[in-house]
């Protein structure tokens, strides 16, 4: 027992150099990938290396002081499967029928060694389901594989580290080590209900990731620092080999030409990124995203060069004075030589001031989640960026009207791909979006109004019910009835496929207040087609404003449970659940369903954003082809919350001959 105590020991000594020589590597990958770090993530990670560690000690540890120590237990492989019954049952008095010998057997090393074969490797199995999402038989193979490692390793005394083995290599051991990976995976399974769901927390951090937060940005500073410093070291190699290494001013001007080349030459030649910064993918760009010039990376990175260089060089020139070569500047040179603690005391608490000020700065932005201005980016016009950010600010700044986005669907439409493709993708990628966020089927509901906005709606019900997702219909009409085109044909294509296909999408036809009320409580998504770009008025009028109020009461207030329709029915009807269409913006109730607004919320006027009574709150916009006016208005990201662009189609060209179009007009 003591052994494995110390070898744990071992390990937590161990951990913190590993977690120092993993660190770096570890925030380059996650912020590629996610764009951000979620402490969560974090402690998971670092665990499991932890438990890695101390798993390989328990395994390999302790060693044996010399290299052709022969240990004689571990020279013959144990090959026979279940030898450690048999040995057991030899060797003890155990008897079941005799509860005394009970407590003996538990002691005995047999059984307790067993025992911690198996609890080896529960862990992995729990990290491989809960973590790394793997299936049993994926868990089975690795947890196979590892045991297999420890094996052979012991068997090899560390792969021809020392001579003979120095551990026994026991079939035992890997089947009662598969066995335990396997454990840990079952054990998982109830607790993953209440754990955090990786998924989301990987697209949570995806969303956070679009900003370029102060670390992301220090970090890829740091990487530039340490590029620029290892060139600098080459260079001075080089300076080195040609006899040139004592001369001072020829390396403080080489050290100056690779700051050059790190931080204004490759970001002018990868049009706005450092190399730290392509690796963290991040971006420099002028303060409206657009793309920056040459001499704004100089005066970014001359200006932070000044900032943190001038004070150093003003330093050692106060201190370096020498009052008895006082020439011409003989009055200056002679009070700063006398008054040198002065200078230095003054030029301390300035650095300090300076030193807070950044750190205030950095602390409200934080707070405010508004993105860290240094004074230097304030000067030069210039910020920092996420690349994915960068991209997004663009397409919020290419605002189309409503009317232009007609236009650009039919240039679409006349070049080939018809409005009911274009129907087909919007729909999809709505679909897409609910299994970001719901990542497990789980019941959905689509509101779907009579419009083109609905017909995107009936093509995210199939897709979601394609995958296994229980789907809600809600539509005011049956299919067809609905006027629009592509709409109608659409609804009149998904309704026929669910039946043939038998598809989980039922459709419920202007169903009563009771109906709707307890389908929209029971879901996890809800899809809002019914109101687009067509929407018009003040007021929505019935029966999509039930609707509109019913998905809102249940985002505001949470969910009712089940036998209380009549209750609900009759507050609905006193119109007491429009809480969202109040000026306070209220919070979202915790166990609220996921709710997608397709294109533009409901009640919302895309071209103007002024809200109309009720207007639906969502968690999310997706938006087809183009941002709209009223998605970037001001005020208006309580109803929309966040907006994310489906392009559809490649946009580019279309917009280019729409720009043409406009200005013969
Ligand atoms: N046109 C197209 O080819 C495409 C359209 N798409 C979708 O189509 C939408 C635009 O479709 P539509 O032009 O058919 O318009 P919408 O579907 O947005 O709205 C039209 C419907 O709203 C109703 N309506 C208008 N004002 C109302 C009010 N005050 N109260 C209650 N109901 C009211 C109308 O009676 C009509 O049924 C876009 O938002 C987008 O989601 C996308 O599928 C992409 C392709
Ligand atoms: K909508």
């Amino acid at each position: 027992m003591n052994v494995y105590v110390s070898n744990i020991v071992m390990a937590a000594l161990s951990f913190p150099l590993i977690a120092f020589v993993i660190t770096i590597p570890y925030m380059v990958y996650q912020y590629r990938k996610f764009g951000s770090i979620p402490w969560l993530r974090t402690l998971v990670v670092y665990s499991f290396v932890f438990y890695l560690l101390c798993a390989y000690f328990l395994v390999l540890l302790p060693l044996p002081e010399d290299r052709t120590a022969i240990v004689p237990y571990a020279q013959t492989p144990q090959l026979v499967p279940f030898n450690f019954v048999h040995e057991f049952l030899a060797e003890t008095s155990f008897s079941p029928s005799n509860p005394s010998t009970w407590l003996a057997t538990l002691r005995d090393p047999y059984v307790y060694e067993a025992f911690f074969n198996v609890l080896l490797l529960v862990p992995l199995g729990m990290y491989l389901r809960y973590y790394f999402r793997r299936t049993w038989w994926q868990t089975l193979i690795i947890g196979f594989l590892v045991t297999l490692s420890f094996e052979t390793t012991q068997l090899t005394g560390l792969w021809g580290l020392y001579e003979h083995p120095y551990r026994l290599f026991d079939v035992d051991d890997l089947m009662m080590n598969t066995l335990g990976a396997m454990v840990g995976f079952w054990m998982v399974g109830p607790a993953m209900r209440v754990l955090p769901d990786f998924r989301l927390v990987n697209e949570e951090a995806r969303e956070a990731g679009m900003r370029a937060s102060v670390t992301k940005r220090a970090l890829s500073f740091l990487l530039d620092l340490l590029i620029a410093g290892f060139l600098g070291m080459l260079v001075g190699f080089g300076l080195a080999a040609a006899g040139l290494s004592g001369q001072e001013t020829i390396s403080v001007w080489t050290d100056r030409a690779v700051l050059l080349l790190c931080f204004v030459v490759v970001p002018v030649v990868t049009h706005g990124q450092t190399l730290g910064q392509k690796l963290l993918r991040l971006r420099i760009v002028r303060s409206d995203a657009s793309r920056a010039h040459w001499y704004q990376f100089l005066a970014r990175y001359g200006l932070l060069y000044l900032m943190i260089w001038a004070p150093f060089a003003a330093l050692s020139g106060v201190v370096g004075l020498d009052p008895s070569t006082s020439g011409e500047m003989g009055a200056i040179v002679n009070f700063a030589a006398h008054n040198q603690t002065l200078l230095v005391w003054a030029w301390v608490v300035l650095m300090a001031a300076w030193g807070v000020s950044l750190l205030v700065r950095a602390v409200r932005s934080w707070r405010l989640k508004r993105p860290f201005v240094m004074l230097n980016g304030l000067i030069s016009n210039t910020r920092i960026m996420t690349v994915a950010g960068v991209e997004r600010e663009r397409e919020r700044r290419c605002v189309l009207d409503v009317a232009d986005v007609a236009a650009l669907e039919r240039l679409i439409a006349d070049d080939g791909t018809p409005l009911a493709e274009l129907m087909e993708r919007a729909g999809t990628a709505v679909a897409d979006t609910v299994r970001l966020h719901v990542p497990d089927p789980a019941p959905v509901v689509v509101l779907a109004g009579a419009g083109n906005n609905g017909g995107d709606g009936w093509v995210a019900a199939r897709a979601l019910a394609e995958q296994d997702y229980p789907v809600t219909l809600i539509t005011s009409d049956l299919a067809e009835r609905i006027k629009a085109e592509p709409a109608r044909s659409t609804a009149l294509d998904v309704f026929a496929d669910t039946a043939e296909r038998d598809l989980p999408l039922r459709v419920l036809i202007a169903p009563d207040a009771d109906v709707l009320i307890d389908a929209i409580d029971g879901a996890e998504a809800v899809v809002d087609a019914i109101l687009g770009t067509g929407f018009a008025g003040d007021e929505v009028r019935p029966p999509y404003a039930a609707w509109i109020r019913a998905a809102n009461r249940r985002r505001f207030e949470g969910s009712r449970g089940k036998g209380r329709g009549r209750h609900r029915k009759r507050a609905l009807e006193r119109g007491r659940h429009e809480r969202g269409e109040r000026r306070s913006a209220p919070m979202r109730a915790k166990d609220a369903p996921f709710t997608v607004a397709v294109d533009v919320p409901s009640g919302l006027s895309a071209q103007t954003g002024a809200a109309a009574r009720p207007c639906l709150a969502a968690d999310m916009t997706v938006t087809m082809l183009a941002y709209k006016p009223g998605l970037v208005a001001t005020e208006t990201n309580r109803w929309t919350g966040m907006v994310t662009l489906a392009r559809l189609v490649d946009t580019k060209p279309y917009l280019a001959a729409l720009g043409d179009e406009l200005e013969d007009d």
